[in-house]
């Protein structure tokens, strides 16, 4: 746990669109601490937009709070890059008025990285880069990606918010992608990025908030929560009160149980540690099993709850 200031911290973080209808995110409180590259999941509508969009300062939460980088979205603002999943771009510029115009809109906090962006929009060696006097309204889905990519990246943001970014990229531009992330996240960029692939976050992800229904149902270090869950194989009886069983299904002559311990349970059970997409994939079939949020994903107020509770305990 770390008292330093959080790249997002939401405490009862609400939004809702219409007053008729019922609010698309709830209650959301969780911590993301600097530095970490995160996985945004959750099925269609689950909220992941709608939450990104309240961190880059273009909603207003209904209720609750969102600080970005220790401060309101609004202020935090010019260091923070988003890319949204419809990537707006001015179709009538090229590409390169387009990294020139990042470079204007960018020149008062005098980080625009002009090398970095010109790397993601023409920088692929195989010669399949932009080129630079293309038209926006040329470019395929895939390749207005990369412009928009280009832009966040130029900005040399110290969190990045990313929507979707790898949906319609091919795979060696996912790859080039990938790395660029990489290099950001070494040099200390927070990244966020939201994604149906899980596959694909799991070998660049080191964090992980799981969002279903506008509730936030997983959050922490993904080696923390899967090592927090037991993959169980056996023909026994679980004893649904002595652990929170996620989910059960039959296999082969036994049956699989996914349960929120470490403890493996009595009787002629094999015990496995799950990877990120079976503790995913079974939190997101049921989604009635109770919250869980590592110590570094909860937030200031609940970290400081626990060890009040702690040295009560101890007294
Ligand atoms: N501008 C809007 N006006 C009204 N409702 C909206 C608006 N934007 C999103 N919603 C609704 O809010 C809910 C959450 O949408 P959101 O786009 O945040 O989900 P998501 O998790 O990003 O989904 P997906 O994975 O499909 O992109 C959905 O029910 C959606 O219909």
């Amino acid at each position: 746990m770390s008292n330093t200031t959080a790249a997002l911290e939401a405490a009862g973080l609400a939004k809702s669109y219409s007053r008729r209808k019922p609010a698309v995110l709830d209650e959301c409180s969780f911590r993301l601490p600097r530095g970490r590259v995160c996985a945004l999941v959750g099925p269609n509508g689950a909220g992941k937009s709608t939450l990104l969009r309240l961190a880059a300062g273009l909603l207003r939460p209904a209720r609750g709070t969102l600080h970005v980088l220790g401060l309101t979205p609004a202020r935090a603002r010019e260091r923070v890059a988003y890319v949204a999943q419809s990537k707006p771009l001015h179709p009538q510029l090229t590409v390169a008025e387009t990294l020139r115009y990042g470079a204007v809109l960018n020149r008062s906090t005098g980080r625009w990285d002009r090398r970095a962006a010109e790397r993601i929009a023409y920088g692929r060696e195989d010669g399949e880069g932009l080129a630079p006097d293309a038209r926006i309204r040329t470019l395929s889905g895939g390749q207005r990606t990369r412009v928009a990519l280009a832009l966040a990246f130029g900005k040399r943001a110290e969190l990045m918010l990313l929507d979707e970014p790898m949906a319609d990229l091919d795979p060696l531009a996912r790859q080039q992608l990938t790395g660029a992330l990489m290099s950001a996240a070494e040099e200390g960029t927070t990244i966020v990025m939201s994604s149906h692939v899980i596959a694909e976050l799991e070998g660049s992800c080191d964090f992980l908030l799981l969002v279903t229904g506008g509730r936030l149902r997983l959050g922490g270090e993904i080696e923390e929560v899967t090592a927090a869950h037991t993959l169980l194989t056996g023909t026994a009886d679980l004893d649904a009160s002595r652990q929170t069983v996620i989910e059960e299904r039959p296999s082969g002559r036994g049956r699989t149980a996914l349960v929120r311990s470490t403890e493996v349970p009595d009787g002629d059970w094999l015990a496995e540690r799950p990877n990120v997409e079976e503790v995913l994939l079974a939190h997101l079939r049921n989604t009635h099993v109770p919250p869980f949020l590592t110590g570094d994903a909860s937030p200031v107020s609940v970290q400081r709850a626990e060890r009040a509770r702690a040295q009560e305990n101890a007294a």
